[in-house]
């Protein structure tokens, strides 16, 4: 099950990451949800469930007495755990609620916290602050008190079935009924029987909230445009990328956010792409890239369809960086290297080239400097040293997602230097920006318009991308 779904989701989440919808968060502690009640406490419970129906006839064929106490207890257990999951659910609850309500003050009151000190309204501001808070504390209170009571009530009634059974078994003995080994055996396995029912309440509320993840995980991994992760691995001679009547929607119901894209990069080529904010270049880019199975149409990299390429061997010929170039954690030289072991004159290279080199022998252990553990990179070091993942091993296409985003001038110089390099050396790039400079380098600019690839600056919008000189155009 965890092989089945831990793939999809997590395919998903990389897929949606960029609107925020789905947090990675949230899906592993849905398969940890699942997984705990699949192999933990609430899937034994539910074995030991379904052993009843033969123990029982077990206990009366010891002695009717026997069976009577079980089921009785049974019935008064399964009672008393079903109320201990409704008390505690209203405690949890509660608890959540006040604990969301403190919270959300505190932050309000950070917000206008320069105002409260000024104008003199912190005493009040305490003084509400408390009476909120006691107000919620006497009612947690009382939930919990609840609680408590229940508990105790689940504890005796467990004594009072134990302390049964030995009676009625010791009883039985004496009135000279039947005792030998077996017998005691049987009442000791006998009072296993009560025990499911006991944690009844528990174990509801577990496969309750395991169904719930469930249902969550089967929702996301079905939503997924995402190709495999594993595929074959092409041979690439020339490295001629060749985007085909491509149409690419996210699910059957809403438009298409790109319709028969035609698309030929050439060895040496850089090619430009415009857009408004939605209009489809982040999505371009993942379909040439191969990460969504195009709707129709195809992406071809030197005649192979790049969504069924090997992903680790793809990444060996195209490089990318994405529009928000989130480094993870690892060392310097790990990230750049793609979290591989990294080939220390492999990494240098793809630093240099993408002009990050300074900026890393600068940070305190240069190559070796762990991030995200403390150290802070500005957006423009980010970018950078996402530029050189991308360049990491000479892959020779390049697609790149807002190049040059975050970038000062300096930093600009050096991609467009990067650009023209990658140009005369045989290699590639397909990249949106914002950046004229950058987009001077490009061989052909085209935008994306009413989910077409158009050249920029066409008849369609005659005003639109004016900053672009006219040799360029079309
Ligand atoms: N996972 C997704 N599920 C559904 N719709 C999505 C998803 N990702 C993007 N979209 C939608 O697809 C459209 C194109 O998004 P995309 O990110 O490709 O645009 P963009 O041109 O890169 O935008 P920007 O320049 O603002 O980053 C947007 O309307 C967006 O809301």
């Amino acid at each position: 099950m965890a092989d089945r779904l831990t793939t999809p989701a997590l395919l998903a989440v990389a897929q949606h990451a960029k609107n925020g919808t789905t947090s990675l968060y949230e899906v592993l502690r849905d398969l940890q949800l699942v997984r705990e009640a699949v192999s933990g406490f609430a899937g034994k419970m539910l074995v030991s469930m379904a052993m009843t129906p033969i123990l029982l006839p077990l206990a009366f064929l010891v002695h009717w007495a026997l069976a009577v106490i079980i089921l009785l207890f049974c019935l008064a257990m399964a009672l008393i755990s079903l109320a201990m999951m409704g008390t505690m659910g209203r405690q949890r609850r509660l608890a959540a609620g006040n604990a969301a309500a403190v919270f959300g003050m505190t932050v309000d009151t950070m917000r206008s916290g320069e105002a409260v000190l000024a104008m003199g309204m912190l005493p009040r501001l305490a003084r509400r602050w408390l009476s909120a808070s006691s107000a919620r504390a006497e009612e947690s209170w009382r939930a919990e008190e609840a609680v408590a009571r229940v508990q105790f009530l689940h504890q005796l009634a467990l004594g009072l079935f134990r302390g049964a059974v030995m009676f009625a078994v010791t009883g039985i003995t004496l009135a000279g009924g039947h005792m030998s080994s077996t017998f005691g055996g049987a009442a000791v396995l006998i009072m296993q029987v009560v025990t499911p029912f006991a944690t009844l309440g528990n174990t509801i509320e577990t496969w309750g909230e395991a169904s719930a993840a469930w249902a969550r995980l089967r929702r996301l991994a079905s939503n997924v445009t995402q190709a495999p992760l594993q595929g074959l691995a092409f041979p690439v001679t020339q490295g001629r990328l060749v985007a085909e009547r491509l149409s690419f929607r996210f699910d059957t119901r809403s438009p298409p956010i790109l319709r028969n894209i035609d698309l030929a990069v050439e060895p040496r080529q850089l090619i430009g792409i415009l857009g408004g904010p939605g209009s489809g270049k982040t999505t371009l880019m993942r379909l040439l890239l191969g990460l969504h199975q195009p709707s129709a149409g195809g992406v071809f990299l030197d005649g192979h369809a790049t969504s069924q390429w090997d992903r680790r061997d793809l990444a060996r010929h195209i490089g990318y960086l994405p529009q928000q170039p989130q480094l993870g954690s690892g060392t310097v030289a790990e990230v750049i290297a793609r979290l591989e072991e990294p080939d220390p004159e492999l990494v240098m290279d793809a630093a240099r080239r993408a002009g990050a080199h300074d900026l890393i022998a600068g940070l305190p252990l240069g190559y070796a400097t762990p991030l995200g553990q403390g150290t802070k990179l500005s957006l423009g070091q980010q970018h950078r040293i996402a530029i050189a993942r991308a360049l990491y091993g000479r892959p020779k296409l390049l697609l790149l997602d807002e190049l040059g985003g975050s970038l000062d001038a300096e930093g600009e110089a050096d991609v467009a230097a990067m650009l023209g390099r990658l140009r005369r050396e045989g290699g590639s790039a397909v990249f949106t920006t914002h950046r004229p400079a950058l987009l001077r380098m490009a061989d052909r600019v085209l935008a994306i318009r009413n989910a077409t690839l158009v050249p920029a600056g066409s008849a369609m919008h005659p005003h639109s991308d004016r900053s672009l000189p006219e040799r360029r155009l079309a």
